[in-house]
């Protein structure tokens, strides 16, 4: 038996990596040791006891809240379902939804004939179903100091980094050729012998940190030299939550 515990459940439209445009019933747990000084959810970081609530008041609010509420996993489908969206993927994010033992939720939903996908850090197993979509974002060299776990690395459909500085796009490629990842087109351009494949596997998504400017810049100059793809968080465009 698995309890989440979640912060937040809305229906949207996904604006990041490879299901970027794709009607989206996200699902926000809570907790996050990680602390990215530029996490745009700090307040799904603490899970503090006097700020579970139960799930009613979670479907009403609005704007971001440090309040959660608790669920066995095999309740949460049912919940879903209630509230009448119409998106068929499931989206499971955070704070750090690898906290929490994903198997028995996407297993169901799985069942239901919904896809799924989680959005983690790489800092915990990823336990999912098969065919769930997971995207890693790697949080190299956090405050927290922790490591990112070949299991996730190499469970990763999508590998997307958000990126300010040449220094972040660096630091990914080292965890890259460390996890035998490497994208064969970078190879090519160096080496000018190996042949190349005409996409990363995994996908590699640059995602420009908070919409800046030159971080944009940055990471549309680096997809087209190395064929990776870019991630600019459509919903903060379009103003969706
Ligand atoms: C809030 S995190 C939650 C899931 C998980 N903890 C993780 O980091 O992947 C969801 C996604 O938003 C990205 N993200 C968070 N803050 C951001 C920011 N200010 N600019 C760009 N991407 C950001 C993360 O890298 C991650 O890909
Ligand atoms: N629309 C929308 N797309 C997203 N993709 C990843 C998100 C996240 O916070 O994990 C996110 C989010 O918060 N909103
Ligand atoms: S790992 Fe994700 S939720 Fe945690 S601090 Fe970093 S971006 Fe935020
Ligand atoms: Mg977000």
């Amino acid at each position: 038996m698995t309890t989440l515990l979640v912060n937040e459940i809305f229906e949207t439209i996904q604006g990041e990596g490879s299901f970027t445009g794709t009607p989206s019933i996200f699902v926000r747990l809570q907790g996050c040791p990680v602390g990215c000084p530029w996490c745009d959810t700090k307040h799904t970081w603490e899970t503090l006891p006097q700020h579970q609530v139960n799930s009613d008041i979670i479907f009403l609010k609005a704007g971001d809240s440090p309040s959660y509420f608790s669920v066995q996993s095999h309740d949460l489908l049912p919940l879903l379902e209630k509230q009448g969206y119409t998106a068929k993927h499931i989206v499971i994010t955070g704070g750090e939804p690898c906290l929490f033992d994903l198997n028995e939720f996407t297993t169901r939903a799985h069942d239901k004939g919904f896809s799924t996908q989680i959005e983690t850090s790489g800092t915990y197993e990823v336990q999912c179903h098969s065919d769930t979509w997971v995207t890693v974002s790697p949080k190299i060299n956090m405050k927290a100091g922790m490591p990112i776990l070949s299991q996730a690395m190499q469970r990763a459909n999508e590998i997307k980094h958000p990126i300010a500085m040449q220094k972040h796009i660096d630091e990914l490629d080292a965890l890259l050729h460390k996890e035998n990842l490497v994208n064969p087109l970078k190879e090519l351009n160096d080496k000018s012998q190996i042949k190349a494949t005409p996409f990363q596997s995994p996908m590699v998504y640059l995602q420009p940190i908070s919409q800046q400017e030159r971080a944009t810049a940055l990471a549309i100059k680096t997809c087209i030299e190395r064929n990776w793809r870019l991630s600019v968080q459509l919903h903060k465009y379009i103003g969706v939550e």
